[in-house]
């Protein structure tokens, strides 16, 4: 591997420490070398707290070095005031020689002026170093800006016949098919998004929580599909535990394609990646529509033999696991769009 490709890929892997806390920020990383060695890293702060060009600078112990240094950074630096004051501005003050960028920050407030402002100064600016690798490590973030909606992940559970749920149960709450070490998991990804959205059948028949209860970290905001206003307010998904959006005729017109309306209605809330987690008919929605991004599908040893079959999909996994003692097997997909 390259010195620059280098440098880079350990950018990358530093930033994912600010997934699911960065947002709308996007989860950058940056790493100062000096004679080859790396003097200072930083990774964005939660929403509001400093960038990580400013971490990364911060944590140089002797500052002199900064003056013959390389500053490599997953995403092109800011050159607005935001919360927090240009990250350029900073760079240029500290007089660092040279600045390596993975991708250009096609948001509309940045989108090549911080590039500018950087050789305006003296800077010698290198872009597009592994630059696929950060426009995908940067995925929701472009998604959200470039296509105007949430990064959209599809995930559900079916059984080794093919269903998400049996064709009757004893309680209202999920009929387990997956271990509880896919369980959790699944609350992981659920504080690595910032909402989750299910639909009213799902609500009416599993009463779900929709939390991030078994791992640490936020709980996304919960969007449940409402139209007909089925569903009580005693509900668990309009507990304290986290905020939730119903979408109702209100906000939605059944006559026209929903998934479209729903991405658009959640990217006028500035949500940037969303989660859905069933039913079959809130998914296949989706899939029917092109709009999704990812899909995590798990497959259960159970059988059900009738009830409610999972969505119909036709995609080649991109890679597969197994999971827990019960094995559980994971399937990820990505839609080429
Ligand atoms: N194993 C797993 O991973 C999961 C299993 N489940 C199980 O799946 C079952 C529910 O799945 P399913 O019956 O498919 O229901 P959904 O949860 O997908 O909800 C369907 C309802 O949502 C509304 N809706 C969804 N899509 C559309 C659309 N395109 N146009 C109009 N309205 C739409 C309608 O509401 P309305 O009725 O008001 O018209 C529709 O009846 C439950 O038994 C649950 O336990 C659920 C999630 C995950
Ligand atoms: N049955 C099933 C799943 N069901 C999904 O999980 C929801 C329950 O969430 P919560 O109430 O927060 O625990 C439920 O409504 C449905 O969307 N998920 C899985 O990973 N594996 C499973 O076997
Ligand atoms: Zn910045």
């Amino acid at each position: 591997m390259k010195i620059h490709e280098k440098y880079i890929t350990r950018c990358i892997q530093i930033a994912k420490n600010g997934l699911g806390t960065t947002a709308p920020n996007p989860m950058v990383g940056a790493v100062i070398v000096y004679k080859n060695r790396i003097i200072g890293e930083g990774f964005t702060c939660p929403f509001g707290g400093p960038h990580a060009e400013v971490k990364a600078i911060e944590s140089v112990r002797n500052k002199r070095q900064l003056s013959q240094a390389t500053l490599y950074v997953t995403l092109e630096p800011c050159s607005h005031f935001g919360k927090t004051p240009p990250c350029t501005n900073l760079i240029v003050a500290h007089n660092i020689p040279r600045v390596v960028i993975g991708t250009m920050d096609t948001h509309s407030k940045v989108a090549g002026t911080g590039i500018k402002m950087l050789q305006e100064a003296g800077c010698q600016v290198t872009l597009g170093v592994m630059e696929t690798a950060c426009q995908l490590h940067h995925k929701r973030f472009f998604t959200f800006h470039n296509l105007k909606r949430p990064y959209v992940i599809l995930k559900w559970a079916e059984t080794a016949d093919g269903y998400i749920a049996p064709s009757s149960r004893d309680a209202q709450k999920p009929v387990w098919i997956t271990n509880p070490l896919s369980r959790q998991i699944v609350h992981k990804w659920r504080t690595e998004e910032q909402a989750i959205l299910v639909g009213t059948q799902t609500v009416l028949a599993d009463n779900p929580v929709l939390t991030a209860r078994t791992w640490a970290g936020k709980n996304p905001t919960r969007v449940v599909l409402d139209l007909n206003q089925k569903i009580p307010n005693h509900y668990a998904v309009f507990n304290q535990e986290s905020h939730t959006l119903k979408l109702t005729k209100k906000d939605i017109n059944p006559e026209k394609p929903l998934a479209q309306q729903i991405v658009s209605i959640l990217h006028a809330h500035h949500i940037q990646s969303v989660i859905i987690e069933g039913g079959t008919k809130t998914l296949q929605t989706f899939i029917n529509e092109n709009l999704w991004d990812e899909a995590r599908v798990f497959t259960g040893s159970t059988t059900f033999k009738t009830g409610t079959k999972a969505p119909i999909f036709k995609s080649t996994p991109t890679k597969e696991k197994e999971i827990g003692i019960l094995n559980d097997r994971l399937c990820y997909y990505k839609n080429p769009l």
